[in-house]
């Protein structure tokens, strides 16, 4: 199924022979078999939101009355189903990754639902805008923290977003969640572009180079970050997926996209031609208002630079960003 491609252009600089280390049950989630959980353990409360793939519900664990989130999934692939479970099984337990407590199927419709720890979220919408740097400095470490573990587990999340992040702000706690894109690193393997939500898309992901790693990741939280630190939600607002690249190029520039480009020897798909246009760097300096200077240092200015940066493989990796110096200010 899993195959090398016949040129390899590009090997993530960490953790690239993770799963080539571990016995193939680590990751060959199509061969999992589910051990299937009491559905009449649980009871639904309330519906907390409708995602692409799933309805979600507040529940509760009525042997122990422990508060859970009941994930019920929708009719997708059984193979998608095997990579969520496989990777939640594999990462549960990890810093700061959503605890996986249970799997259930109804005997009716043989749905299944996964069962989650339940985080007291506070929507981003309400949070972000009263951040300083001091709970910027803290929740980015947090979710650092859960993506150098599950990179070095051999797992890129594919989707990291805001609202895949769960923040209880009273127990200062953050989990990220949503595991349902995320995917085990190969080195060499040629992956789907067609992952993220299009604000948090790395370029890799527009111009079609399909051996992205790990650092697809950093670039959304580069996203992240600078949406909060210029109080810019999202900082790169494409209204197509082409058009999210053409965002991207008005502030990073078209110069470094090419050479990105030719770097890796990927050919830009036509459809650029007309809506590409030849664009200098925009200075971050020119994102000051007063409304976010408050929030500004070189400090965090040069940890967005590095992030935001075209080539993913010159991208801090989750480690190297937690030492940047922004951290220590
Ligand atoms: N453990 C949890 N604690 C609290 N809220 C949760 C939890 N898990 C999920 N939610 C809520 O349910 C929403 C949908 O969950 P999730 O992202 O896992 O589903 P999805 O179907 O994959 O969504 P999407 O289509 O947005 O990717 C989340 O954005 C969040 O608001």
């Amino acid at each position: 199924m899993m195959s090398v491609s016949s040129r390899v252009y590009s090997v993530s600089r960490v953790y690239s022979d993770v799963n080539k280390i571990k016995s193939s049950e680590y990751w060959d989630y199509e061969n999992h078999q589910i051990e299937w959980g009491e559905i009449k353990n649980y009871e639904i409360i309330s519906k907390i939101g409708r995602g692409k793939y799933s309805e979600v519900f507040q529940g509760i664990n009525i042997i122990n009355e422990e508060p859970c989130v009941i994930k019920v999934l929708k009719p997708v692939k059984m193979k998608k189903i095997f990579r969520e479970v496989k990777i939640l099984k594999n990462l549960t337990g990890g810093p700061n990754v959503i605890g996986l407590l249970d799997i259930v199927k109804d005997e009716q419709s043989k749905i299944p639902a996964l069962i989650f720890e339940r985080i007291n979220n506070l929507d981003f919408r309400v949070l972000y805008p009263k951040f300083g740097i001091k709970d910027i400095q803290y929740y980015f470490n947090e979710l650092l923290i859960a993506l150098d573990y599950s990179h070095s587990m051999g797992i890129i999340h594919r989707d990291v977003k805001p609202q895949n992040i769960m923040i209880d702000p009273h127990n200062k706690k953050l989990r990220l969640i949503d595991w349902g894109l995320a995917e085990f690193y190969h080195a060499g393997v040629d992956y789907n572009v067609r992952v993220a939500s299009r604000y948090h898309k790395g370029p890799e992901l527009l111009i079609n180079l399909q051996q992205y790693d790990y650092s697809l990741d950093l670039w959304s939280v580069g996203c992240m970050l600078a949406a909060i630190i210029f109080k810019k939600e999202p900082f790169f607002r494409g209204d197509s997926n082409n058009d999210q690249l053409v965002q991207i190029a008005k502030v990073l520039g078209t110069k470094k996209l090419f050479d990105y480009i030719n770097k890796y020897g990927i050919n830009l798909s036509d459809e650029y031609d007309s809506i590409l246009g030849d664009y200098d760097p925009k200075p971050w300096s020119s994102f000051i208002t007063n409304e976010n200077q408050h929030l500004i240092s070189n400090e965090v200015i040069d940890l967005i630079d590095k992030l935001l940066t075209y080539d993913h493989q010159l991208r801090p990796t989750a480690k190297e960003a937690m030492d940047h110096p922004f951290f220590k200010i």
